[in-house]
């Protein structure tokens, strides 16, 4: 999207239009219509940006957006020094290119003309898209390679194997992971592959992840979106508005474990692939039995709003449960496992088709919380167990790291408490 001089925001910001004058510039932006008076491709709401200082990182709470492009990455450098100094790095080019600035202060076209150009380009013309841009540290980052063995955070633990569990090893764990969320994709994508560049020789991919179509609502204002079975997903997940129960539920807190985590949370990741085509076969009372909530609006079984509380102790004409013994919701629910909540943030992603003619899709599952021991392990421990979705669904890929509390100021950097 360009300025009315043709001058991309973008650009603009990435050539170094800054302080008064830049502003003007983007205010000015940020109100125009596109020549004949038609709407922005992208509203500002929409195409804005996410303050990325402040106590927590952005894009756990943030309204949900619409696209991912997440990464785990293996450390190869052996030297710690060389791990902060990219972590610095990491963390200016996060904080540009949230706003909607190139990745390095030249830009794609304002550097050396010999010199490979430190922002690659592709996000050039865009807005900043709401781009997030979240870190999280793997239980492996914490071996004897940099001196941190003794300030892993005991709620950082190895995920146990769960029954049904087909996880391939090259696309699970990590040593460090970036979740890039934003509502256009390309500057997801871009965001990633700035960060995977400035990391050369230091880092390199061990896996990234495209998603599309969030299956989560974490703010009230958002309508719940629908995942590929075509149910109504995020419907009873933890919301940004709900601040005592993120306290509760989501934030480490003081006391919780090492103090560099305080403020942060723990992130769970599973791929989770989908059967759609045995799905597609299931008929439609089964389908809502299997999750327990209807299939147009989302409400439970015994219900008859998406909002209504699922009652499960009702039983129908034949004496048994409404809702299933063995369904998703009721075997989820934090009634069941003594309060404990996620916050849920994850996408839809579709790699294609497998060779054999069946889409290659599935849920790629985020979920933040305070501590995986209390939350995720046994919820998902439960089911594994006895879930009737179980048999629509196959674990692909795992990984579970440590996210630390929000940078404050530009003084500050990702993980800076970790490591001094
Ligand atoms: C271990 C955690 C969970 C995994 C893994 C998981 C996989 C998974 N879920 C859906 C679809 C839905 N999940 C819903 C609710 C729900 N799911 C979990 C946890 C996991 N889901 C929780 C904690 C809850 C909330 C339970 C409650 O409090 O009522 C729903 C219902 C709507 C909603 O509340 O979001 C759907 C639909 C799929 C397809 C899936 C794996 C592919
Ligand atoms: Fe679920």
């Amino acid at each position: 999207m360009s300025t009315a001089t043709g001058i991309s925001r973008r650009r603009l910001l990435g050539l170094g239009v800054a302080g008064a004058a830049g502003a003007a510039a983007v205010g000015a932006f940020a109100g125009r219509t596109l020549p004949g008076g038609s709407a922005p491709a992208h509203t500002e709401a929409a195409g804005g940006a996410v303050p990325f200082y402040g106590r927590h990182q952005a894009g756990i709470t943030t309204p949900a957006q619409d696209h991912l492009h997440f990464v785990a990455f293996d450390v190869i450098t052996e030297k710690r020094g060389e791990l902060v100094e990219l972590l610095q790095e990491w963390t200016a080019a996060a904080a540009r290119m949230t706003q909607g600035k190139s990745a390095g202060p030249f830009g794609p076209v304002g550097g050396d003309p010999q010199a490979p150009p430190d922002d690659t380009g592709e996000a050039l013309d865009l807005p900043p898209s709401q781009l997030t841009l979240t870190i999280g540290f793997g239980p492996s980052l914490f071996d004897e390679r940099f001196g941190l063995a003794d300030r892993r955070p005991p709620a950082l633990v190895d995920l146990p194997s769960f029954p049904g569990d087909a996880l391939i090893p090259e696309i699970s764990g990590g040593d460090i992971c970036v979740q890039a969320c934003a509502n256009d994709p390309q500057v997801a994508v871009h965001a990633i592959r700035n960060l995977a560049r400035i990391g050369f020789g230091r880092v390199s991919v061990r896996y990234s992840q495209l998603g599309f179509g969030r299956t989560s609502s974490t703010s009230y204002a958002q309508e719940t979106p629908r995942n590929l079975f075509g149910f109504k997903d995020g419907t009873a997940n933890l919301k940004l508005e709900d601040a005592a129960m993120l306290d509760e539920h989501l934030w480490v807190a003081p006391g919780d474990g090492p103090g560099w985590m305080t403020g942060g949370t723990y992130l769970v990741v599973r791929k989770i692939r989908m059967h759609i085509e045995t799905w597609d076969r299931a008929p439609l009372a089964e389908q809502e039995a299997i999750f327990g909530r209807d299939k147009a609006r989302g409400a439970p079984l015994t219900g008859r709003d998406e909002f209504d509380e699922p009652d499960f102790t009702k039983t129908g004409a034949d004496g048994k449960p409404v809702i299933a013994e063995n369904s998703h919701v009721r075997l989820a629910h934090p009634s069941r496992h003594g309060g404990a909540r996620l916050l849920r943030r994850g996408y839809n992603y579709v790699d294609g088709s497998d060779g054999l003619g069946r889409l290659d899709a599935g849920l790629f599952f985020m979920a933040y919380q305070r501590d995986p021991r209390k939350q995720f392990i046994p919820i998902q421990m439960e089911l594994a167990r006895h879930d009737a979705l179980n048999e629509y669904i196959k674990h692909v890929s795992s990984g579970v790291f440590a996210c630390p509390p929000g940078v404050t100021d530009a003084g500050d950097f990702w993980g800076r408490a970790l490591f001094t």
